[in-house]
């Protein structure tokens, strides 16, 4: 992660105010979309219009729960292969988190800097398509991406929980969860897919051939490493490399957001009944697209 003590340090403050947060009360809607108050503001969001993007930065969206600290860990690397220089960045990388002074800061930031971001296409700001940075989209299927969210927030012990999975799986296909609809975010980012500085990067990808998807994200923002540098940055990924540092990059809550690493946990909690209903939301909104077919539901989702 790129600066451990600032993000450690958000990271505190927003567990520090969820305790005092009932899941009742842990949502508030900008825009349509809900989003956590421990989180997120809408002065942030409003100070958030103007922010200035460069064309060098490199941004990160996704979807909560697919992956972002992987590929923020990933691309870190990269840039001090490239660099020498150990990327840092004295803010909470998710670009909507944060104090509405925080765009201000980051306008002294060099460059390249990274900006994770879990919005959808049409929230973030104008000025990322206008100078034309950079962005890596990664994707999971959805029913592992359900349960991963699941388990973070009733395991995450200062995280309201949720009654049971299946309160949750019923929040979730109505969208009303942490940044929305996983499938309104699909929906809308599918209709970029093949935008020239856009690229798209799939979990289950990532899982099943590591040095390839590296290299990859590397050719794509215009890197040039030698295949030991890229297998380096493989070792160092994996989820058990990663597992073991979490505690030191993310503090307390490493090990919850580091937790099984894997693709087709979604069979440990789902029944028959959720199954159907995610596979029929995942047909009328996705099957026929170019992101339905690179998310390969039927390997992933399906028994
Ligand atoms: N290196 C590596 N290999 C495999 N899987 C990994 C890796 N790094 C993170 N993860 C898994 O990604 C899930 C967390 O996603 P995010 O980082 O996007 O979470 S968050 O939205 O920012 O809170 C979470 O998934 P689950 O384990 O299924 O809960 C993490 O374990």
């Amino acid at each position: 992660m790129a600066d451990k003590s600032k993000f450690i340090e958000y990271i505190d403050d927003a567990l520090e105010k969820s305790k005092e947060t009932a899941l009742s009360h842990l949502f508030f809607t900008y825009q349509g979309i809900p989003y956590p108050v421990t989180m997120c503001t809408s002065e942030t969001f409003q100070a958030l219009d103007a922010f200035e993007a460069r064309s060098d930065d490199i941004v990160l969206a996704s979807y909560p729960k697919c992956g972002s600290n992987w590929i923020l860990h990933i691309v870190s690397e990269l840039i001090f292969a490239v660099s020498n220089k150990k990327y840092t960045c004295p803010e909470f990388p998710v670009l909507e988190c944060g104090d509405a002074e925080k765009y201000q800061r980051m306008k002294l930031f060099p460059s390249p800097r990274i900006l994770t971001t879990h919005l959808h296409y049409d929230k973030l700001p104008q000025s990322i398509f206008k100078n034309k940075a950079k962005i890596l989209v990664i994707f999971r299927n959805p029913k592992d991406t359900a349960v991963s969210f699941f388990h973070f927030h009733n395991d995450v012990p200062d995280i309201p929980s949720y009654a049971s999975w299946d309160e949750f799986f019923r929040q979730f296909i109505k969208g009303q969860v942490s940044w929305g609809s996983y499938f309104d975010f699909a929906i809308n980012w599918n209709k970029y897919i093949d935008d020239e500085n856009v690229k798209f990067i799939l979990y289950e990808d990532l899982k099943q051939n590591l040095v390839a998807e590296i290299k990859q994200i590397s050719e794509f923002l215009g890197f040039s490493l030698t295949d030991k540098q890229i297998q380096v940055i493989s070792d160092q990924s994996t989820f058990p490399a990663m597992r073991e540092n979490s505690q030191e990059t993310h503090g307390a809550i490493g090990p919850f957001l580091f937790r099984k690493g894997e693709v087709g946990d979604w069979k440990n909690l789902f029944n028959e009944t959720q199954n159907q209903e995610m596979d029929e939301r995942f047909k009328e909104c996705l099957a026929g697209t170019s992101l339905g077919a690179k998310l390969k539901y039927e390997s992933h989702c399906l028994d």
